[in-house]
């Protein structure tokens, strides 16, 4: 079944948000706002897919509502439609430099509003299956490396605005190509989509897991202290194993494992993002040389603790 898709419309006259509202309630969900102040707070709230926004209203009218929109992380990729009754290519200018998808002018007739709203609602739709697509590692649909960059760089900027501390978890199955030459590589990766199951059921809300490339994966746990997030990396590691992926090959045999490295710390203004993942890959870089299935976490003062 597929969701409705959510409009939230913003007018300070009642009888326009009723028109509008009958002309779209049968395709999408409706949402109303009576001014700027709270069509910017339902946008907040409800991320609409769309917003429909009229130019004139008193206080704080469409222009200056868009503004603050763009300016807010949370409701600046929100597609805005203006609605006016101006009827001066000026004003339309104006709202298509400040980032408007369209502009309605009044009378509204009702066709052109139903296909102009659905032609954007589609347009939307697109874009969001192909921001879904570029963010998501086909092989085990967890998050890729790509989605990893963005969203590190903006927890990293929030963890320094409020002095939290950030966690991240580097975790890289051991002994992986000795499984590929037993089994080969079709049955290598449901190996790699198990371990990518076990890696999301474990962490669930916590944080992000990401699949880095290869059979290396990421967890990012923003505000995870040290010893909740080696909690969680004890936990991965123990379904993993808990898996029972033998494997036996001439000379060679053994389970699946992993190895773990981690980093906590609570960045200050300069500290790099880069430098956080090379921290817990140096930590499992020496979980791997120094015999692999265990996790290392690394401490301040470039010490480091072996946590299994
Ligand atoms: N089946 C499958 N194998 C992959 C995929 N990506 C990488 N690999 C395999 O992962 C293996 C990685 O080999 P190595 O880098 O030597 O690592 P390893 O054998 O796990 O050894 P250690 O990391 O030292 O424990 C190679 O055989 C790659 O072909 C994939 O998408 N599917």
């Amino acid at each position: 079944m597929s969701v409705k898709q959510s409009v939230l419309v913003i007018d300070d006259e009642k009888i326009n948000l009723k028109i509008i509202g009958d002309m779209l309630n049968d395709d999408v969900c409706i949402m109303m706002a009576k001014s700027g102040e709270q069509g910017i707070r339902k946008a907040i709230e409800y991320q609409p897919d769309l917003i429909l926004l009229d130019v004139l209203m008193p206080e704080m009218d469409g222009f200056e509502t868009m503004s603050r929109l763009r300016h807010d992380a949370r409701t600046s990729t929100i597609p805005v439609i203006f609605i006016t009754a101006l009827n001066d290519s000026s004003h339309e200018e104006k709202a298509l430099l400040m980032g408007a998808s369209d502009y309605i002018q009044k009378p509204l007739h009702t066709n052109i509003v139903q296909a102009r709203v659905r032609l954007h609602l589609q347009l939307i739709k697109q874009r969001k299956m192909l921001e879904k697509l570029a963010n998501i590692d086909p092989l085990t649909s967890l998050a890729n490396r790509r989605k990893y960059h963005d969203v590190i760089t903006h927890e990293w900027q929030a963890a320094i605005q409020n002095q939290d501390c950030i966690s991240l978890i580097v975790i890289d199955i051991d002994n992986f190509k000795q499984y590929n030459d037993c089994y080969g590589h079709a049955t290598g990766d449901k190996v790699l989509q198990q371990v990518a199951e076990v890696l999301a059921n474990q962490v669930a809300d916590k944080g992000l897991v990401a699949r880095y490339g290869g059979e290396e994966f990421v967890i990012l746990l923003p505000r995870h202290s040290r010893e909740h997030s080696i909690d969680v990396a004890r936990r991965c590691m123990q379904d993993v194993e808990a898996l029972n992926l033998a494997y036996s090959h001439e000379d060679f045999s053994g389970k699946v494992t992993v190895s773990v490295g981690g980093s906590t710390q609570s960045p200050s203004l300069g500290c790099k993002s880069d430098d956080f993942f090379d921290a817990a890959d140096d930590m499992l870089g020496l979980a791997k040389k120094s015999g692999k299935n265990r996790i290392l976490w690394k401490l301040a003062n470039d010490r480091q603790v072996v946590v299994e």
